[in-house]
């Protein structure tokens, strides 16, 4: 009994036809009781910080009001556990598991959730903030508002593809400005840490030269991270070619005000800048043309007017958006030191899926050489990549596509309770990487990794 809330992916996964296998994350990998198993394979791979989260429906069970202790506890013991092991946490506030009791009174699409966000961030700050130096506020609100209230295929499964998308895009940045200005103005003097927000980017190649797919690429990445990114690390707007497209579109479908809020002056000055670093998750990439969409649709995704694709020589992996292309990581990580003046970046999750959860999972280890390997040469482009983390630690609970895909670097024994965490090759080449800080002659980034 651990006395922790429902959250939305507690109660979204009841039904078994929104995960791909029926699961739920109920169990999945049991860190609350077997993170010392956790902690043991970060020792094993030797890495200086451990990405986690803290579910917010286990420390306030409503969400707000009544702390539930254990919960608290439970997370104490993980950081210390950690800080004797000599890793530092960097602790994300929200990965997408909201409270249900929130959700019932609208989630994210209320815009009271900038207070409700402020509390649980304070809680967290409070009884966390002495041990923890990195706060990530929110991850990939990108998902949150496009697949949580667009298209709905994650919890809480709304659908309002062209309208609850941007309200909740509007009120994630706000909710995670609150909690940046509460962290700067009353932790950070004596806590000393940073706090910022985490962005999904995936790279967008225009598919030919044509002047007009030059410019559909650099739209849908407007539309990806700037829509995020702009307001926080640039003019405290949303995208001008954004604004441009909903404002329009909305016109012409009869939508008064546009679809898109307007930061209000005072929201702008909340906003603009409110954040440390750059949180980057990137994964893959695809090909852009110019697509004028038909006008009667209101999404999100049609506002773009883009149509994308993959080339067919990219390798694939074991999720249908996942294709490996490293070039993209060099090339995100460059579009955003031009657009939004050369922050700290930290890359937060980069990773590879596979269906099998196999230990001599090779192509992961190609997806990480190259990937890494384009870290490296965005760097010596003069980017400030100041950290980076793999996506994921262990195979886990993977959303919608519950345990069918698997991104670990370790493979976890879902067959037995004990739930053993096994190095994959990949956790091997990961962990000779970090010994040797980097690549080195005896294996060079174009060679077959130790032990193949
Ligand atoms: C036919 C050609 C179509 C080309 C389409 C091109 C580009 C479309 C890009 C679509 C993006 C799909 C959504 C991606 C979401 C990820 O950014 C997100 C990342 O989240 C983080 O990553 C971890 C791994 O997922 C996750 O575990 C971690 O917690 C999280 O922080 N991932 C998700 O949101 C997970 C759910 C994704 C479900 C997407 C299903 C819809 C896929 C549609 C894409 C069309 C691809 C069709 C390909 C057909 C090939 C013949």
């Amino acid at each position: 009994m651990t006395s922790k809330g429902l959250n939305i992916w507690d109660v979204y996964t009841t039904n078994a036809s929104v995960v791909l296998d029926g699961s739920t994350g109920q169990t999945a990998c049991n860190s609350y009781y077997f993170y010392e198993k956790d902690v043991d394979a970060l020792k094993s791979l030797g890495v200086s910080h451990y990405r986690f989260s803290i579910s917010w429906a286990r420390v306030l069970p409503n969400g707000i009001g009544q702390v539930n202790q254990p919960g608290v506890d439970y997370y104490k013991r993980l950081i210390a556990a950690l800080k004797a092991a000599n890793i530092e946490p960097m602790v994300t506030l929200y990965h997408w598991d909201l409270p249900q009791s929130l959700e019932d009174m609208g989630g994210w699409l209320n815009s009271s959730i900038a207070d409700w966000f402020e509390e649980y961030a304070r809680l967290c700050y409070t009884e966390f903030g002495n041990d923890v130096k990195i706060w990530i506020t929110i991850n990939e609100p990108w998902v949150v508002a496009y697949q949580g209230y667009g298209s709905g295929i994650n919890a809480p499964g709304r659908y309002g593809p062209g309208t609850f998308t941007y309200q909740a895009g509007h009120n994630l940045i706000l909710a995670h400005a609150r909690a940046y200005r509460l962290y700067e103005s009353e932790f950070k003097p004596t806590q000393q840490g940073k706090a910022g927000i985490t962005l999904n980017i995936n790279w967008y190649d225009p598919k030919d030269d044509q002047v007009s797919s030059q410019e559909a690429a650099e739209r849908a990445m407007q539309f990806l991270g700037g829509w995020f990114a702009n307001p926080i690390f640039g003019n405290g707007e949303y995208p001008a070619v954004m604004r441009q497209k909903v404002d329009e579109k909305s016109a012409a479908q009869g939508y008064n005000p546009s679809r898109l809020p307007v930061f209000t002056a005072e929201q702008k000055l909340l906003v603009q800048g409110s954040s440390d670093f750059f949180g980057l998750n990137y994964y893959t990439g695809s090909l852009t043309i110019n697509k004028i969409q038909d006008i009667s649709i209101v999404d999100y995704s049609a506002d773009q007017d883009i149509e994308t694709s993959y080339d067919p020589s990219w390798y694939g992996s074991g999720s249908s958006w996942l294709k490996i292309t490293p070039f993209g990581m060099r090339n995100t990580l460059k579009w955003i030191r031009d657009r939004f003046n050369d922050p700290d970046i930290i890359i937060t999750e980069n990773g590879f899926s596979d269906n099998a959860g196999n230990l001599d999972d090779l192509m992961r280890v190609y997806y990480y050489k190259h990937n890494i390997n384009n870290v490296l040469k965005a760097i010596k482009d003069g980017v400030k990549v100041i950290g980076y983390a793999a996506w994921s630690l262990m195979d886990n609970f993977e959303w919608g596509s519950g345990y069918t895909q698997k991104f670990g670097i370790f493979n976890v024994d879902f067959a037995t309770a004990d739930l053993n965490r096994t190095a994959k090759a990949s956790g091997r080449y990961y962990a000779q990487l970090i010994r040797d800080n980097g690549f080195t002659a005896d294996q060079p980034c174009n060679n077959y990794p130790i032990g193949y």
